[in-house]
Formats: C-alpha cells, sequence, structure tokens
C-alpha cells in the first residue's frame, strides 16, 4: 500500500512482451527506418554491414558497448550500467531506444573520423518536410491570425506547438498518420500557463525541443510569441546535440526553420526575421546538452543541466519522449498525478504531448473511463493529447 513517506513506483516498461507497444517499436519499427535510412542515403559496404551487425545485435544477441574511443563512450558506459550486455529486449525501453539511435549513428560513421563524419542520416527526410507544401499553407494562414484577438492568437500557437508534436518521422514509419483528423485533448491546463507567465516577472522561459521541421516550426512560431508579447524576457531552447529518434531538433535543424520562416511571404517572414535577430541578439538562445540525448528519466539530471532550467520561468516540455522521461517510463495507473511525478523537476513545467506511447498520467477517472470505453488505442495513436501544468 502507498504511504505518504514512499515513493510512488511502478512497473517500468520493456521491449519484452510480444505484441506489445515497446517491442514493437524494437522489432518493426527500427529495422523499417533502417530500411529507410539505407534508401535514402547511399552508404558504402561497410556501413552497411555495420548496419547488419547492429540489426542482428538487436534480434539475437546482447547489448555490446561503444567502442572504448567512440564519441561519449565514458558517458555511456556510465549511462549503461546494469544495462549493457543483456538482450536487448530486457532492458528499459527508454533505454534501449535512445541507445539504438547513438548505435545507429556509430554504424553510419556520423562520429567519424572518416569521410561520412557529421552526415545527419536523417536529415533527407527532415528536408522533404520542410519543403512540403503543408509548411507554406501552415506559415500563410499567420496572415489571417493576426487580425483576431490577442488571447485568440496565444491559444492558436499553444495549440499548433501541441499538435505539431504529431509531425514526428518516427511516428509516421509504423502508422503513416498526419492528417491531425479525430485528435482530442484529455487534459488542458493551457489557461493555467498564460495565467502564471502573467502574474511572473518576465524571465527565461525554457523550451525543452522535440522534434524538427512541422513540430519546430509552430515552436518557434510560440517562442516568438512570447518574445514579442513580452512574457518572456529570453527563451532558451535545448536541442539535441546529434541526430536522434529521427527527426529530434539540432541546432542545424533551428536554423533550417527560422530560414525557411524568414523565406515566407507576409507575417511569417516577418516573425522570421524577428527570430533571426532574437538568435543573433542572445535572446534566444540555443543549448545542446548531453543529457538531452541521454537514456534516463530527467530526475537523474545531471547538476549543470538543473541548475540551469533551474532559473527558467517556466520549462515547456515538447513532445511523447520528454514526456516519458519527465514522469518516468513506467505502468503508472493512469490517474495518477502529473504534478507528483514531476515534482523533482527543477522549474515550474508544462508539458505538450500528443499520446504516442503507453506512459499516461494525470487522467481523471471520468476521463480514463471514457478512454478505455472508446475501443481505440488511445495511449499510442497520436490523436490524443494533454497540455498538463505544475507551478
Ligand atoms: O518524442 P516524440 O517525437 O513525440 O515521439 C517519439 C516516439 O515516436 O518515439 C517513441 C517510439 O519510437 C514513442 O515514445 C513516441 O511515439
Amino acid at each position: 500500500m502507498e504511504t505518504e513517506s514512499a515513493p510512488r513506483s511502478a512497473p517500468v516498461i520493456t521491449c519484452q512482451e510480444a505484441g506489445s507497444f515497446a517491442w514493437s517499436v524494437l522489432a518493426e519499427r527500427h529495422p523499417a527506418l533502417v530500411r529507410k535510412v539505407r534508401d535514402a542515403t547511399p552508404y558504402p559496404p561497410e556501413r552497411q554491414r555495420a548496419l547488419d551487425a547492429l540489426m542482428a545485435e538487436v534480434t539475437d544477441g546482447v547489448i555490446a558497448p561503444l567502442p572504448e574511443d567512440a564519441h561519449g563512450a565514458d558517458r555511456w558506459a556510465r549511462w549503461g550500467e546494469g544495462q549493457l550486455r543483456r538482450p536487448w529486449f530486457e532492458v528499459p525501453f527508454l533505454w534501449s531506444e535512445s541507445y539504438f539511435y547513438r548505435r545507429l549513428l556509430e554504424a553510419v560513421g556520423y562520429f567519424g573520423p572518416g569521410p561520412w563524419q557529421g552526415l545527419d542520416p536523417f536529415a533527407p527526410f527532415k528536408a522533404a518536410e520542410l519543403d512540403g507544401p503543408a509548411v507554406e499553407a501552415e506559415l500563410a494562414a499567420l496572415d489571417a491570425l493576426s487580425g483576431r484577438p490577442a488571447d485568440a492568437q496565444d491559444q492558436a500557437m499553444l495549440s499548433s506547438a501541441l499538435w505539431g508534436n504529431k509531425a514526428d518521422l518516427g511516428f509516421q514509419i509504423s502508422s503513416g498518420d498526419l492528417d491531425g483528423k479525430g485528435e482530442h485533448l484529455v487534459a488542458d491546463d493551457g489557461a493555467l500557463l498564460w495565467r502564471h507567465l502573467d502574474a511572473s516577472p518576465p524571465g527565461p522561459v525554457y523550451v525543452l525541443a522535440d522534434n524538427a521541421g512541422r513540430e519546430l516550426l509552430p515552436d518557434l512560431l510560440l517562442i516568438d510569441r512570447l518574445l514579442h508579447t513580452g512574457r518572456a524576457a529570453a527563451v532558451v531552447l535545448h536541442v539535441k546535440p546529434y541526430p536522434y529518434y529521427v527527426s529530434d531538433a539540432t541546432t542545424a535543424d533551428v536554423v533550417a526553420c527560422v530560414r525557411r520562416i524568414a523565406q515566407a511571404p507576409g507575417r511569417a517572414g516577418e516573425i522570421g526575421a524577428r527570430l533571426h535577430d532574437a538568435l543573433a541578439g542572445g535572446c534566444l538562445l540555443v543549448r545542446a546538452h548531453p543529457f538531452s540525448c541521454a537514456p534516463l528519466p530527467y530526475a537523474e539530471m545531471p547538476p549543470d543541466l538543473r541548475a540551469d532550467l533551474a532559473q527558467a520561468t517556466v520549462t515547456i516540455s515538447k513532445g511523447d519522449l520528454n514526456y516519458r522521461r519527465l514522469v518516468g517510463d513506467r505502468r503508472w495507473p493512469a490517474t495518477t498525478p502529473f504534478a507528483e511525478l514531476t515534482a523533482h523537476f527543477p522549474s515550474p513545467l508544462l508539458a505538450l504531448r500528443t499520446l504516442k506511447s503507453d506512459v499516461a498520467v494525470g487522467l481523471s477517472e471520468s476521463g480514463l473511463a471514457a478512454l478505455d470505453a472508446s475501443g481505440e488505442d488511445w495511449r499510442t495513436s497520436g490523436t490524443y493529447a494533454v497540455i498538463q501544468f505544475r507551478p
């Protein structure tokens, strides 16, 4: 039985159960991703052999450490204590999925030395998304928005940043769905964010970024709104230090998105110019901390990152993976309070997340009952979302 002093616990999610969502990621999504990476970039035979070896290891082998001289090998040896040399499907899902991306980069020679160093294996997918017609239409819609009342503009920016999270390329590999039909917000603390910001002296707002392209574009529009309305004195955007989870944003992706917005006509172009100036002037700061690609929950963040985030008026966390890392990738009862599981976080916190994995918390009893009665895969379909705030 839970007592007041005993911290909550719940089983950690692993990939062991055949047919489970986590199992499908390792058994199906990752092989499909490796095929796509090979189709998109003509890697030479030795790189392809390394990819084959990785896939064989995931299926039949045990988790091998990185070579001793590999980029971040020490860090990964530390993060891997208790997980290395075990079968891939037995270790925590959060850990195996994250390490898979690190090993994929090793296989394609991303960290070098050598001629393939620095080539983002996911860049072709990210670029195609940014060049697509949907982006043009989304940016053009900003012209009509500028005539709306200020609070409607706030809401629209928050909502776009939330639903932009559906635009995750890893998710599309298995679902093929990005049309936005049947979306439902099952927890909405959006008003609490605006109230919190309006009641606080303008300080730094932190954003834990998720995907590039069609998610990062609305994130940047929201960032501009926070800066332009004076609610944020500065914004600190935490991105990934290297390509990760297919479409996760790196500094290069931020620059590409700001360029794309600035090239658009009308209001979007104006916002793009402001974002360019905010970056150049130091009001919009980009950080790429190694822990952003760690296979661990945020409760275990290192002291330097904790001290950085503690300065935030509020931290806005984007996406499913960040959410799993915030609350812990466990089979929590879905009514477990969000505030309780995120009490470890060093600043007020807002999570914008579409549900794309088994973790769900902070739901009401009645909301949960309705979701369970829907007969849908509501935890993983990407059509349900939450906006959850913890002061
Ligand atoms: O963090 P994001 O981009 O919202 O989602 C990442 C994701 O696609 O990856 C995992 C499975 O691969 C799931 O947690 C989730 O569906």
